[in-house]
């Protein structure tokens, strides 16, 4: 069998009876294993300590799904070492050797998809589509970052001498630290640490406090896919207590982060310090958060723009670092669109994230909640509630999606990300004014314009200052291969996941020049 080109994952229909049977036996599943404890994994150690990280159900919070044991500093130099050691041996294998482990890995999830994607309905609180697009994303990154090291084992072509023969090469960096967010708890947790993997590295894979489950049966797919051990060390641990420990040590060579602009900026201020005993600059590979818009014009086909805005706006409960929270619009439409934009909302129904009729789950937890209601707050003060901004019954921590109109241009809430379900309305008075306050943020990840003129378009890709920018489609859902991701300014350190470029984050180039 021939290794095939990448092709990224379909997706499951869930309309269809025997999927839908399928996903609700993957559920009663997760749900029989509720309450088991997943200790650190430090080598070939599997390693249970008194102090756990409880990982609860944001649909419900008295529901346990389980806990893992939370590393603390003695931990962190142990897995260090034992990535080092591991290192000296993980360098030498070729890199199409090493791209087999991620393939085994892929082949290993693909197996599992229901069963992570119900693992990600209760630890993270997506709903089913969002939460088996996260899985596929997370296989996606496996196939696509397996075929990209391939690629880059090839000899790099240089222009030959006379005298001597030159050669040049792409050599791992030594031993990472990966610290991924909780709202792609699998997707964005796999890219980063298969990627630093691939490339030839060793890492300490601390997962976000909130979905620390999913990480641990990662870990497991990873020692199941014949990984050596050592090459990837699993040590959750709270963020704030251990995070500038692992940033900080001498031995840590590169941190991949994906997460807010405030930790995302202390991990590179720390980062450049020198500990003692440490001899190299640490790379930091950053990718941040993002104040999204969309933009509207008078052109524009404004009910696929209503429904661009709510699907990007309230997606997992706009918990991405994607959504849309700046709708836009020029004067022309504005009253029409922003009537479509609110009637398409009030039909969304909030609820258990179990339940396949509702579009929207909780959001994370209460620390999330309560700075929500925070925003939604400011907003009644300081603009025009049109719908949500109330609590809602049930355990659990849900939000209804909420529209603000009449958002000024530089404000608290049109500058500053929410991460919640709560879009900001803004009315621009022409298309030039629309761009102005689209750009007028410090962050720059993804947006949208829909408009009919080609002219238009064209200005937009060349002015309007963000990573990835969509025309007449939503600003979510980038696709693995298709849709490099990753922003500008505040939003990360101008990395692009899920493309040809990735994997050169993680490696330098050797040259050896010799003369016979
Ligand atoms: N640009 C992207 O691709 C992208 C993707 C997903 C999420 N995000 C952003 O992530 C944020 C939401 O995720 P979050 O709430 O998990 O972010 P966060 O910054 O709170 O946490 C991210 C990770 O950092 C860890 N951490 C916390 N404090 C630390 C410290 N002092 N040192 C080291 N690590 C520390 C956390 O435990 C977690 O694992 C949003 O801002 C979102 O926009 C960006
Ligand atoms: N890559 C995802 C966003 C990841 C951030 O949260 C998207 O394109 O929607």
């Amino acid at each position: 069998m021939a290794i095939k080109p990448y092709h990224y994952e379909p997706l499951t229909d869930f309309s269809v009876p025997e999927n839908r049977k399928a996903m609700e036996e993957a559920l009663r599943e997760v749900r029989s294993q509720f309450g088991l404890s997943y200790p650190l994994v430090i080598g070939a150690d599997r390693i249970d300590t008194e102090k756990k990280i409880v990982s609860v159900n944001p649909s419900n919070p008295q529901q346990v799904i389980g806990s893992v044991s939370k590393a603390d500093t003695s931990h962190i130099d142990m897995a260090l070492e034992t990535g080092w050691k591991a290192f000296a041996q993980w360098k030498k294998v070729p890199g199409p050797m090493r791209a087999r482990y991620l393939y085994k890995a892929a082949a290993i999830m693909r197996r599992r998809k229901l069963f992570l994607s119900a693992l990600e309905v209760y630890e993270a609180g997506k709903t089913w589509t969002e939460a088996e697009a996260d899985v596929a994303e997370a296989i996606d990154f496996l196939e696509y970052y397996g075929r990209q090291m391939e690629r880059l084992s090839e000899p790099v072509p240089l222009i030959p001498l006379d005298d001597e023969e030159d050669r040049a090469f792409y050599v791992p960096l030594g031993v990472g630290a990966i610290i991924p967010p909780w709202n792609f708890p699998l997707a964005i947790l796999t890219g980063m640490t298969s990627a630093a993997i691939v490339t030839g590295n060793c890492v300490i894979l601390k997962p976000a406090s909130a979905t620390p489950i999913i990480g641990a049966h990662f870990a497991e797919i990873m020692r199941e896919a014949g990984l050596p051990s050592g090459v990837l060390n699993f040590v959750p641990g709270d963020g704030g207590t251990i995070g500038d420990y692992i940033v900080t040590h001498p031995l840590t060579r590169f941190i991949s982060f994906t997460g807010s602009r405030e930790v995302g900026l202390r991990i590179n201020q720390l980062a450049a310090q020198v500990s003692p005993g440490q001899k190299w600059i640490k790379r930091v590979v950053a990718e941040m958060g993002g104040k999204d818009a969309i933009v509207v014009d008078e052109t524009a086909d404004l009910d696929a723009a209503a429904e661009g805005i709510v699907t990007s706006a309230f997606g997992f409960q706009g918990q991405k670092c994607s959504a849309c929270s700046r709708a836009i619009i020029v004067d022309d439409v504005y009253d029409l669109l922003l009537s479509k934009i609110v009637e398409r909302t009030k039909k969304l129904r909030v609820g258990p994230a179990d339940n396949l009729n509702n579009h929207m789950g909780p959001v994370i937890d209460e620390k999330a909640y309560e700075k929500i209601f925070g925003y939604i707050q400011w907003g009644k003060e300081n603009a025009k509630l049109q719908t949500g901004g109330t609590t809602l019954d049930g355990e659990g921590y849900f939000i209804p999606p909420t529209i603000f109109s009449d958002v000024a241009p530089g404000s608290k809430l049109e500058q500053e990300e929410v991460f919640g379900p709560v879009l900001a309305v803004i009315r621009a008075k022409d298309w030039s004014d629309a761009l102005k306050i689209a750009n007028d943020t410090e962050y720059g990840l993804t947006g949208s314009v829909y408009t009919a003129r080609r002219e238009r378009i064209e200005q937009a890709a060349d002015e309007f200052e963000v990573g990835n920018l969509y025309i007449n489609r939503k600003c979510t859902g980038a696709i693995v291969g298709a849709h490099p991701f990753g922003g500008f300014n505040m939003s990360g350190t101008d990395s692009k996941t899920g493309s040809p470029d990735y994997l050169l984050l993680f490696m330098q180039m050797k040259v050896v020049a010799e003369r016979f």
